[in-house]
């Protein structure tokens, strides 16, 4: 039996309409010994409930610009509703799952970020509570977080769900991340001809930041892989959840969407 462990962030552009198939493909990993650990976004609804309370969404190099309201609707949309949508969507398809923020057991610890001026309650991982993470996988669930951190005083902080995802992906020491999203992988348009690249270098990415070909969205996305591939994780891969049993597939062979290399 595969005791395979991967991070799999799930973005808010992708989560509402991911079909039941997608979360019995997450059972079927979990009862063939594969341990995923779920961390996901919300940006999305997160915009749509501030609009309804009349709070304006801006954003600063892709982080929200959180003060304390906004971060009251933060934590409710993601560590309340999306959160809690993912651990049912899962248990109705047979896989046993646990909802945490980030801020439950410490698990995500933070401080400010070096632009807390700018973007206000923005937090920077400084440490992840792994043992929590492990204890629950060693009960036979899946754990699903909510990027939402806490610091030392217990202030809470935003985080960027991507830059979660990596962090968790690297302190657990997992092979694998998967990051599910709405496009089928990094695209390029060459002569008109729009297609997904299978494999990307980090000299890639810097050049297609540059030329603005990788832009708002997918930028926290290959920081973050990049970031996560420094240290002991092997894979990223970037992939589409609307595709056909996506994860077993990223998970066996690993040839779908694109790949992450440090080149
Ligand atoms: N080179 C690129 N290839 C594919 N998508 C890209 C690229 N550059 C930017 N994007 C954008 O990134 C988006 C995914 O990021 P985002 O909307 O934040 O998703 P999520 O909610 O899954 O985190 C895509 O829908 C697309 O608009
Ligand atoms: C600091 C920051 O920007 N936090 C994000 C957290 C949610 C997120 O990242 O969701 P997606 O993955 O759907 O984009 C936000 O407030 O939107």
């Amino acid at each position: 039996m595969s005791t395979h462990r991967f991070v799999m962030k799930c973005g808010g552009s992708t989560l509402a309409a991911l079909p039941d198939a997608f979360f019995e493909d997450l059972r079927q990993l979990q009862e063939q010994g594969t341990q995923p650990v779920i961390v996901h976004g919300g940006g999305p609804a997160i915009n749509e409930t501030l609009g309804k309370l009349g709070i304006e969404s801006r954003f600063h190099n892709g982080l929200r610009v959180t003060d304390e309201a906004t971060l009251v609707v933060v934590e409710m949309v993601l560590a309340g509703g999306m959160n809690k949508q993912i651990v049912r969507r899962l248990q109705q398809n047979g896989a046993r799952s646990i909802g945490l923020s980030g801020t439950d057991g410490g698990l995500i610890r933070v401080k400010p970020v070096a632009d807390a001026d700018v973007v206000g309650l923005v937090g920077e991982i400084i440490g992840i509570n792994t043992e929590l993470i492990e204890g629950i996988i060693n009960l036979g669930y899946l754990p699903v977080i909510a990027p939402i951190g806490i610091d030392g005083a217990g202030q809470r902080y935003n985080i960027n769900a991507d830059t979660a995802a990596g962090a968790v992906a690297s302190h657990l020491g997992v092979d694998t991340m998967i990051v599910v999203t709405d496009v089928p992988g990094i695209m390029r348009t060459v002569n008109g001809e729009k297609s997904v690249l299978s494999q990307v270098t980090f000299a890639d990415i810097e050049q297609m930041i540059e030329s603005g070909e990788i832009y708002g969205g997918m930028i926290p996305k290959v920081r973050a892989a990049m970031s996560c591939l420094h240290g002991n994780v092997k894979d990223v891969l970037i992939v589409d959840g609307a595709m056909p049993r996506v994860l077993s597939r990223a998970v066996k062979d690993g040839n779908i969407g694109t790949r992450i290399v440090r080149g």
